[in-house]
C-alpha cells in the first residue's frame, strides 16, 4: 500500500517545522528518509497517525485520507515503531509481540477486558505468528525474557517484530537502527529490502541509505531537497551543502551501493 503526503506544512511552537513536504512511498520498497537533526523527519511521520498535526497538506493512506481512518484499523494498515522504544511495564517478550493480536482481531480481545493477559488467550495460528515475528528477527531465544531486562538494541528488534506481527503490509521505521550493532543492521535492512512490504524509514547512517534503499528523500530545514535513486540525490555537492561533509553516494568495486567519505568535514564548511 502507497502513502501519499502531499504538501504538508507543519507548525510548532510557534515555528514552522515542515514547509509543503511531498513524499510518495512505492509499494513493496524501501523509502528512505534522510537529513540532518532537527530537519523534520520524525515529525513527518508522526503526522500519518495524527500525532502531530499539519496545518495545511494531505496525506493518503492507499487511497484514503489518513484522518478518516480510524486508530484500530491504522494498526492492521502500517506497523510503526517511533524512536523511543522505552518500556513502564514488565511484560515478557512473548506478551509484547502478542499485543499486536489487538490490531489483527481487535472484537475478540476486547471480549477478554484489559486485566486478561493476551498472550493466555492466543489461538494456535496467533501463537504462530508471534513465533515467526521473533525467529524472522532472529531474537527467539528472548521469548521468555522481561522487555525491562533487554538491552537498547534487543528492546528495538523486539518492537520491529511486533509491528511485524500486525500483519500490516506498510512499516513506518523511525531510526530502526539505532542501537544495532553492525552486523544487525545489517541483517534488518535486508530483511526489510527484501520482506516484499511497503517500508518508510527514517536513517542516519547514509551508507545504509545508499546501500538499501531504492529511493530516498533528503530533507533540510523542513523541506524536501531532493528525492530519487539514493546514487544521485547524494552527490557530492549536495553532501557537502546538507551536511558539511566531503564524501557520496557511488558504486563501490563489487558493484554494490556504497557511500564513500574523502576527507570527513568539508574545510569549506569548517572554514578551512
Ligand atoms: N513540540 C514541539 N514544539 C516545538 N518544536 C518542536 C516540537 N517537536 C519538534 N520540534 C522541533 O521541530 C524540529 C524537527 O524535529 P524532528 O524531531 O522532526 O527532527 P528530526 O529530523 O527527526 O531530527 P533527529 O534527526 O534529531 O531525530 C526540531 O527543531 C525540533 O526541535
Amino acid at each position: 500500500m502507497r502513502l501519499f503526503y502531499e504538501n504538508i506544512h507543519v507548525r510548532l511552537g510557534g515555528k514552522e517545522i515542515l514547509k509543503g513536504v511531498d513524499l510518495c512511498t512505492e509499494e513493496g520498497k524501501v523509502t528512505g528518509i534522510i537529513g540532518p537533526n532537527g530537519c523534520g523527519k520524525s515529525t513527518l511521520i508522526k503526522t500519518t497517525f495524527g500525532l502531530v498535526k499539519p496545518v495545511q497538506g494531505r496525506i493518503l493512506v492507499g487511497k484514503r485520507e489518513a484522518y478518516a481512518i480510524r486508530p484500530r484499523e491504522m494498526a492492521s494498515l502500517i506497523g510503526y515503531v517511533g524512536q523511543d522504544t522505552g518500556c513502564v511495564f514488565d511484560f515478557s517478550v512473548w506478551d509484547v509481540i502478542s499485543m499486536a493480536m489487538y490490531a489483527r482481531s481487535f472484537e475478540r480481545y476486547t471480549a477478554f477486558g484489559a486485566k486478561k493477559c493476551i498472550s493466555r488467550s492466543l489461538q494456535y495460528s496467533e501463537k504462530e505468528i508471534v513465533r515467526q515475528a521473533l525467529e524472522e528477527l532472529g531474537i527467539y531465544h528472548l521469548k521468555d525474557r522481561s522487555i525491562l531486562s533487554l538491552s537498547g538494541g534487543e528492546r528495538k528488534l523486539v518492537f520491529i517484530a511486533r509491528a511485524i506481527a500486525q500483519g500490516a503490509d506498510t512499516l513506518i521505521l523511525d531510526e530502526p537502527t539505532n542501537h544495532l550493532d553492525i552486523s544487525r543492521q545489517l541483517f534488518l535492512m535486508d530483511y526489510l529490502r527484501t520482506c516484499g512490504r511497503t517500508v518508510l524509514i527514517v536513517l542516519h547512517d547514509l551508507r545504509l541509505a545508499a546501500h538499501y534503499c531504492h529511493r530516498v528523500y533528503l530533507m533540510r530545514e523542513g523541506e524536501v531537497l531532493a528525492s530519487g535513486d539514493p546514487i544521485k540525490v547524494l552527490d557530492a555537492e549536495r553532501t557537502r551543502q546538507v551536511f558539511g561533509i566531503c564524501a557520496k553516494a557511488c558504486v563501490n568495486q563489487g558493484g554494490q551501493r556504497d557511500f564513500s567519505l574523502f576527507d570527513g568535514i568539508s574545510q569549506q564548511e569548517n572554514g578551512g
